[in-house]
């Protein structure tokens, strides 16, 4: 949690303001019973009424600067401690914005959003609770003992014997209830795994009557956070009457011995009562320790978990180099690359050579599982291959900024995926200062300009969350349209006319020929149809080249290709 701190920086003023305020607040507490003491000591003993109003102004006048101390203090921490909680969600989101598709998976998402949410939140409150607490335990515990030994040396040793007592029953409670605060956590985790898939798949799930399965695997997981939660307030609801109990057990200690002092007038009322009060103090300061134990560990556990994100280092770094200009435009080259998926034994993509230029049209066809997702998903620099060369325009897609690298590419991704907002809004993702005509030419283009107006609102339509007011097939028209608006350099279709009719399909492929130019482009599909006229397509078969040429080269030289056309070719016969 310390290393987390640093992140404090720039609300070091106002912690340090907390702290003086804080300091200045137990002071004036610590200055009370002695006041209340010499009030009846010397005024009420001895009848001196003008004393007494005296040190009863003055005693008010402490206590309003001390809660005037402790309501300044209180702000400032809960503002520092909110902008801290900002900071570390800002760093975390950004942290995670540079992650390679290997980290999420390590981390998995829904972990990643209870770490950027519940996480932070915890490690925000217990801060604004430590800033306070810190000062005043150990202040108000040894100035208290001070004050007290001063109020009267031989009644001290009530204390040495409940402070132990106190102390031994807090360490017995914080020592069973740290490790549950450890495993809440992690079950929370796996509370929003089960809402979060549950949500997501609300149509698979119902489609094949699950629900109640769903509801057991929901149920499972919210009854075992439920059990801990409940073991956990059991634990801390003890605490209290535990306290309690010895805190009253000492207040009649000290009464009894303290009457025995002052009869044998070794002692003065006044004295008692400041001692009581000092006592009292003592005996909350340890308990506002015992919360402190307990809430650190329990915030520790969240902090933990963050610093695991903010210490991961992406895989996939930015070169510090600028590359040479190669004269290139539009040109992938693949020079024997060989993948492997991190952890994995068997490569997805083994020793791939090709090369597309400008203008040209690859494809990639092969059976479910060969690679064909993997390869498209090194070109952007997802993964970074294991061996060989992968270039873009002549360059090494290592020697590239990302940030370069992507702006010459235009994915429409396997799963279409829009964002909420409008569809305009949805198409501008592809280039933020797209003027109306870009997005209409592009929508055009990706033939979805004819169901956009047929919307509510064209192009204004509002887009529901993850895109579930449009069909699949809009969806894919719609991401193929983003990655147009673009002009990219390179084109990579991941298997995107897949949700599209055969007409559709021919008419975009017509339309993209045109408009796509000096572009590369690459298309993985499943259908032979799509990839038929393009200049070059790649049989992939287990992560290998089974074949490259022309349809017709293909038809020729490669088995596994003439399998794929004549499967499908005999599907379609079929329907
Ligand atoms: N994130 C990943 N981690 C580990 N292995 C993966 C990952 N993604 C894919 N694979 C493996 O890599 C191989 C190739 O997968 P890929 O998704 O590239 O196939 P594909 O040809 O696109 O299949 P499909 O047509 O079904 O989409 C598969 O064996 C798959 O199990």
């Amino acid at each position: 949690m310390l290393k987390l701190f640093r992140y404090m920086q720039p609300y070091r003023n106002a912690v340090l303001m907390v702290l003086l305020f804080t300091f200045l607040q137990c002071l004036a507490e610590l200055y009370l019973p002695t006041l209340m003491a010499d009030i009846v000591d010397i005024g009420i003993l001895t009848g001196d009424i003008p004393y007494i109003w005296r040190v009863g102004g003055f005693m008010l006048l402490v206590a309003a600067l001390g809660m005037l101390c402790s309501i300044a203090a209180s702000y400032l921490a809960a503002k520092a401690a909110s902008g801290y909680g900002q900071i570390l969600r800002g760093r975390v989101f950004t942290h995670v914005g540079n992650f390679t598709l290997h980290e999420f998976d390590k981390l998995g998402t829904a972990s990643l959003i209870t770490r950027t949410t519940n996480d932070i939140t915890q490690i925000q409150q217990v801060t604004i609770m430590m800033l306070r607490m810190m000062v005043i335990a150990p202040l108000m515990c040894v100035g208290g003992i001070i004050m007290a030994v001063s109020r009267d040396t031989g009644l001290t040793s009530v204390l040495l014997i409940v402070l132990p007592v106190l102390a031994l029953a807090i360490f017995l409670i914080a020592k069973k209830g740290i490790p549950l605060f450890k495993a809440i956590q992690v079950k929370i985790d796996t509370l929003s795994r089960v809402v979060r898939e549950n949500l997501t798949g609300m149509r698979v799930i119902r489609s094949f009557n699950r629900m109640s399965h769903e509801k057991v695997r929901f149920n499972d997981a919210n009854e075992d956070l439920t059990a801990t939660s409940i073991k956990v307030n059991k634990i801390m609801g003890a605490m209290m009457p535990i306290m309690m109990l010895v805190m009253n057990f000492a207040t009649v200690a000290i009464v009894w011995f303290g009457g025995h002092r002052i009869n044998a007038g070794h002692m003065m009322v006044g004295d008692l009562m400041a001692f009581l009060q000092y006592a009292m103090m003592i005996m909350f300061s340890l308990i506002m320790l015992s919360v402190m134990f307990v809430m650190i560990p329990r915030a520790q556990a969240s902090a933990v978990r963050i610093q695991e994100v903010l210490s991961l280092v992406p895989e996939i770094k930015d070169t510090d180099k600028e590359p040479a200009a190669t004269g290139q435009k539009g040109v992938v080259e693949f020079e024997d690359v060989t993948f492997y998926y991190p952890g994995a034994e068997e490569p997805a993509l083994s020793n791939i050579s090709f090369r597309t230029g400008p203008g040209e049209i690859t494809a990639i066809i092969g059976g479910t599982g060969s690679g064909k997702s993997t390869l498209i998903s090194l070109i952007p620099r997802f993964y970074d291959i294991t061996s060989g060369r992968l270039l873009v325009d002549g360059v090494d897609v290592r020697d590239l900024k990302q940030e370069q690298l992507r702006s010459r590419i235009g994915l429409v991704p396997q799963k279409a995926l829009l964002f909420t907002g409008t569809i305009a809004d949805n198409i501008r993702y592809g280039k933020e200062d797209a003027s109306m005509e870009e997005i209409q030419h592009a929508a055009e283009v990706a033939q979805a300009a004819d169901f956009i107006s047929k919307m509510e609102g064209g192009y204004e339509a509002v887009i529901s969350q993850g895109g579930s007011n449009v069909s699949g097939g809009q969806k894919q028209r719609l991401s193929i349209a983003r990655a147009l608006v673009r002009k990219p350099e390179i084109y990579l279709f991941d298997d995107s006319f897949s949700a599209l009719d055969f007409k559709t399909d021919a008419k975009l492929r017509a339309a993209l020929r045109e408009e796509t130019g000096d572009a590369a482009v690459l298309i993985v599909a499943q259908r032979v149809s799509t990839v038929m006229d393009a200049d070059r397509i790649i049989v992939l078969d287990e992560g290998r080249v089974a074949g490259i040429g022309t349809h017709a080269e293909l038809m020729e030289n490669s088995r596994v290709y003439r399998e794929i056309v004549a499967s499908q070719l005999s599907e379609e016969e079929i329907a």
